[in-house]
């Protein structure tokens, strides 16, 4: 069994990391300037548009952004700096780090049986184990994702997305000792009921080993079920960092709001009836020419002005709406009072907010922030 984590200090702590990918003189700036923590047992979401960065990001968290790449800044797992290590980074690989990737038929190798890629796997974060009860292990492993022990027999291209997703999870969370999970889009290409069951199995997973995670994902019902807080990500920056019951009760800054507009809902959906579902206008900005100022501000409905396209906005903390201060003070019954936004637990990138908190609650035109 693994033991969950008992520090109480930060698994994970990344400092104003950088990730930009082709010509120096002209970068493709995919990730800009992010500080991430994640607490023992915490589970983070981020959360953004296709092409806004949330991979990259991911990736470079375990070395895997590619040689074109040049990452700058920190990335600390358990106080130990990994960032320009690349040999600290192997160590922590899929053993304390492991990864959840978001299409598992490319993960695996279809020449081999699933029995023996797991094996591999086992003996190399697990070299204690002897081989049988290494096969053991592998067996164990694959009962706990509900797939049967003889299945390791079987190549990857013998089973369904969704049975493959199953034996990747028992390959990220169980082959070793992971402390912490990164996962990547981990049910985009499975049907919602097959999603169901493998958010079910992460989230008993998590309980019954007690790791931390970082889950990214375009879809906010993933992030409500699965994480504790979430970050925001547009054009390789967070501009948002909130409390799930935060991100839908009082989202802050105004790509957070357009972005709970466009996602599709069945009650939208039915509203509709088959006129035009709401869309974000625009799209991410060219990374590689982002605009000056604010890189929202082309697509943004609450635009203050020349501040906006001048002034890139500071992450600051974000004075609360009444409507979530009232909510903090009367928490529903059975909803945990701490699950709901505090005074600074959000922080937004925006102007507005900037603006709002110099002039006592009122957005001013063209405020330098
Ligand atoms: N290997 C690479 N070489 C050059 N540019 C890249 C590379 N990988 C990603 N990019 C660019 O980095 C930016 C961010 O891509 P990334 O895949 O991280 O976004 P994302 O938010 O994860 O999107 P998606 O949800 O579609 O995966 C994009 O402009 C993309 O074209």
């Amino acid at each position: 069994m693994i033991q969950a984590p008992t520090k109480t200090t930060d698994l994970l702590a990344v400092t104003g990391l950088g990730v930009a990918y082709g010509d120096p003189a002209a970068p493709v700036r995919a990730v800009v300037d992010v500080d991430l923590t994640v607490g023992r047992g915490e589970s983070v979401g981020i959360v953004g548009e296709s092409g806004s960065g949330k991979s990259t990001l991911l990736r470079a968290l375990l070395g895997l952004h590619g040689s074109g790449a040049a990452v700058s800044g920190g990335i600390a797992v358990d106080g130990v700096q990994l960032a320009h290590d690349p040999a600290a980074m192997r160590r922590v690989r899929g053993g304390t780090v492991s990864m959840v990737f978001q299409d598992p038929v490319n993960a695996f190798n279809p020449a081999y049986t699933l029995g023996s890629q797991l094996g591999r796997l086992v003996a190399l974060h697990r070299p204690e184990l002897g081989r049988e009860q290494r096969r053991a292990h592998v067996a164990a492993m694959l009962d706990r994702v509900g797939i049967p022990a003889h299945r390791t027999r079987s190549h990857p291209f013998e089973f369904s997305q969704g049975q493959l997703q199953r034996c990747m999870i028992a390959a990220a969370f169980l082959a070793g000792r992971p402390a912490l999970v990164l996962a990547d889009e981990p049910t985009t290409s499975l049907d919602v009921t097959v999603e169901a069951q493998i958010v079910e199995l992460i989230r008993d997973l998590r309980a019954e080993l007690g790791m931390s995670m970082v889950l990214v994902t375009h879809n906010l019902g993933l992030v409500a079920d699965l994480c504790d807080r979430v970050h925001v990500m547009y054009a390789g920056r967070f501009v948002e960092h909130t409390t799930i019951r935060g991100l839908f009760d009082s989202p802050a800054h105004p790509y957070t709001r357009a972005l709970l507009k466009s996602a599709p809902d069945l009650d939208r959906v039915r509203e509709s009836r088959g006129s035009r579902l709401p869309t974000m206008r625009g799209g991410v900005p060219d990374l590689a020419a982002p605009p000056p100022g604010c890189p929202f501000a082309p697509r943004c409905d609450e635009h203050l002005g020349e501040v906006c396209d001048r002034d890139l906005p500071e992450l600051l903390p974000v004075p609360l709406m009444p409507a979530a201060r009232t909510a903090h003070g009367t928490a529903p019954a059975g909803q945990a009072s701490d699950t709901l936004p505090r005074p600074g637990d959000v922080r937004a990138r925006c102007h507005r907010h900037a603006a709002s908190a110099l002039s006592g609650g009122t957005a001013v035109e063209g405020v330098k922030a």
